[in-house]
């Protein structure tokens, strides 16, 4: 039975003359890791954007459980448990590592943590799962950047959502930190978070996500099964050109 946690519906967003994103449905079901992809400028990020509540659509709604959220403030929409890793702030570099976090915790989905105390023990749990709990007292600054990249999981783990949006968390790392970011989204989900990712890198979503959304040109070409879609005929010319193969 579908239960769908997050939805977009009609989506259209316009810079101008420029339609970004088309009309576009999206149906984010509760427990799942799905993958948004599509050639540069398709839309991905705009989309990405729309449903983490950072950006408000010219046209459609966007609803929570069944609770439309579309003109809340972004702020609610994390308090309502949709939390984005880019719509978090960069980190503080001169911060701890744990205190990035502890921002994270007292700004997070509701019931917060009561006092710092508490806080501190719901930072320390996210950078555990996140690989980080040896760093804590380390500077931001000091971290790798897949340490920087996890550090801004942390910080989206730590306001407890029901929904996580990542927004290319693979870019630039190296093959382990790859492989490592995600052991550590897998880890993420099988903990009851469903996960929303924008992502480049095809081979990692293929085995990642359990189901897949395509944008063409601001619109929604195809969803569904990864190896479905990764094969489907628009999306390999939409990525290669027509002339391929
Ligand atoms: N704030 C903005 N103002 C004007 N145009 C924008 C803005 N944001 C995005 N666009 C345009 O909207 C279109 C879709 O951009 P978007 O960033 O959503 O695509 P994308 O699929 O995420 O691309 P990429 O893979 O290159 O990040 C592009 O033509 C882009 O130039």
């Amino acid at each position: 039975m579908s239960d769908v946690v997050l939805e977009g519906t009609a989506l259209t967003k316009r810079f101008g003359g420029l339609v970004a994103v088309s009309e576009v449905h999206v149906a984010v079901q509760r427990g799942e890791i799905l993958g948004l992809i599509g050639p540069n400028g398709a839309g991905k990020s705009t989309l990405f954007r729309l449903i983490a509540g950072i950006m408000k659509p010219t046209a459609g709604r966007v609803a929570f459980r069944g609770r439309d959220i579309t003109n809340r403030p972004a702020h609610d929409v994390v308090v309502a448990g949709v939390a984005a890793t880019h719509q978090i702030v960069r980190p503080f570099r001169e911060m701890s590592v744990l205190e990035n976090v502890m921002v994270g915790a007292f700004f997070g989905h509701r019931p917060r943590p009561r006092g710092v105390h508490r806080a501190r023990e719901a930072a320390m749990e996210a950078l555990t799962v996140c690989d980080l709990a040896d760093r804590a007292a380390s500077p931001a600054r000091a971290l790798t950047l897949g340490g920087q990249k996890w550090l801004e999981v942390a910080r989206a783990l730590a306001t407890r959502p029901e929904v996580l949006l990542l927004d290319e968390v693979l870019a630039g790392l190296n093959p382990t930190e790859t492989d490592r970011t995600l052991e550590l989204i897998r880890a993420i989900n099988e903990r009851g978070t469903t996960i929303v990712i924008v992502e480049h890198n095809l081979r990692a979503v293929r085995g990642l996500c359990s189901r897949i959304v395509a944008l063409v040109q601001g619109r929604k070409v195809v969803e569904g099964a990864p190896e479905a879609v990764l094969a489907d005929e628009r999306v390999v010319t939409a990525y290669l050109g027509p002339h391929h193969g």
